[in-house]
């Protein structure tokens, strides 16, 4: 019997990211090929005209999969009923602002956007921010929806968690899909720490730890680290614009492996609402390895963490903390 559609919402669905991300959706690249959606997509209202460009394009391209399309300005009705939201949607910073200024913007739209979703969208939805800074929207948006489950509110670290994949795969000469576990943690930001130390390698039949294949501790505490940390400001410099389709890409990864379940024996990297796992102080969403089944995602437990390891989260998590005091400096 067919599947009933899912209601999937992309807020910033007139953007860059946007116009990468719903071809994605509307193909089963994030929900699977026999799972119908119906795609709500939200911009604002200077966006409106190119919106409705885009729904044009979605009907034209007759994906078979897809029921129906919501495309509106209007954030009650983007939200209504929604079983998935990913929340692109934001303000970029432009020349001459500072930190605080596109935080000020960002987190009131996520303010916002959380009583909406609270009200309007489906028991149980799920939601993924990808807009920056990620994992302070996603705090903010999980702190002004206090009835959406903390277990529902995530943000994309998944992204750095791909390009992590990828170093090592070049660095290798191996094909990225024998790599796993690595791990993003903390911020997705330059303080984010991608770490190998539990990373293998499927290599003639068995698997192999990255750090022994690497041999080479020098390059993995130092380039490797900076290569995934600056990789968007590599992507911004090269495109003069920032990554789209690796986001895009990256999104449908975070929300098919939450839904359908990660591999036996492979984590991932998410945003999740943080409880003093690896000693990270609760009540800020940092990335950890996860592992997701039925629905749900676990925190890996039991890991070891060195020295080396242990600094490089604290820093990362005082930097959230940092960001979450000044969220609320731009709230009150
Ligand atoms: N977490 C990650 O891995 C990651 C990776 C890449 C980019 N990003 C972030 O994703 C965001 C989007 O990137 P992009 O390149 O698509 O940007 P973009 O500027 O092309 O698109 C953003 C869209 O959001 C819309 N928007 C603004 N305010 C809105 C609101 N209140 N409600 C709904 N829509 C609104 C804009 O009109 C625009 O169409 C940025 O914040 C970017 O920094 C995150
Ligand atoms: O938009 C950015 O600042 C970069 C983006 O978050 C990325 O990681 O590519």
């Amino acid at each position: 019997m067919a599947k009933d559609p899912v209601r999937v919402l992309v807020t910033g669905a007139a953007g860059q990211i946007g116009y990468a991300l719903v071809p994605m959706i509307a193909r089963g690249v994030m929900l699977g090929p026999d799972q119908p959606v119906i795609l709500h997509m939200l911009d604002i209202p200077p966006a409106a005209e190119s919106l409705n460009g885009v729904k044009m394009e979605l009907v034209d391209a007759a994906f078979p999969l897809l029921k129906g399309v919501v495309a509106t300005t209007d954030v009650v009705e983007a939200c209504t009923g929604v079983n998935i939201a990913v929340m692109v949607g934001g303000f970029p910073r432009k020349e001459g602002m500072e930190r605080k200024d596109v935080m000020s913007k960002n987190v009131s739209i996520y303010k916002s956007q959380a009583s909406a979703l609270e009200k309007h969208a489906a028991a149980n939805c799920k939601v993924l921010v990808v807009a920056n800074p990620a994992n302070t929207n996603a705090l903010i948006l999980k702190e002004f929806a206090p009835s959406i489950p903390e277990k529902n509110i995530t943000c994309l670290t998944r992204l750095d968690h791909n390009r992590a994949l990828g170093q090592i795969s070049e660095r290798l000469n191996v094909q990225v899909s024998d790599v796993k576990n690595v791990i993003i943690w903390g911020n997705h930001s330059s303080t984010q720490y991608p770490d190998v130390n539990h990373a293998t390698v499927t290599i003639q039949g068995g698997e192999k730890p990255v750090k022994g294949l690497v041999a080479d501790d020098e390059w993995l505490k130092g380039e490797f680290i900076t290569i995934v940390q600056q990789r968007g400001a590599a992507i911004i410099k090269a495109r003069k614009l920032s990554s789209a389709l690796s986001a895009a890409s990256a999104a449908c990864d975070h929300i098919r492996d939450w839904v359908l379940g990660t591999p036996e024996g492979t984590w991932v990297s998410m945003g999740v609402y943080s409880d003093g796992s690896y000693d990270v102080s609760p009540g800020l969403i940092y990335s950890f390895p996860v592992t997701c089944c039925n629905g749900d995602w676990k925190i890996v437990q039991g890991l070891s963490i060195d020295e080396f390891s242990r600094k490089k989260l604290d820093a990362t998590a005082a930097e959230l903390s940092e960001e979450k005091a000044l969220a609320y400096s731009c709230l009150s």
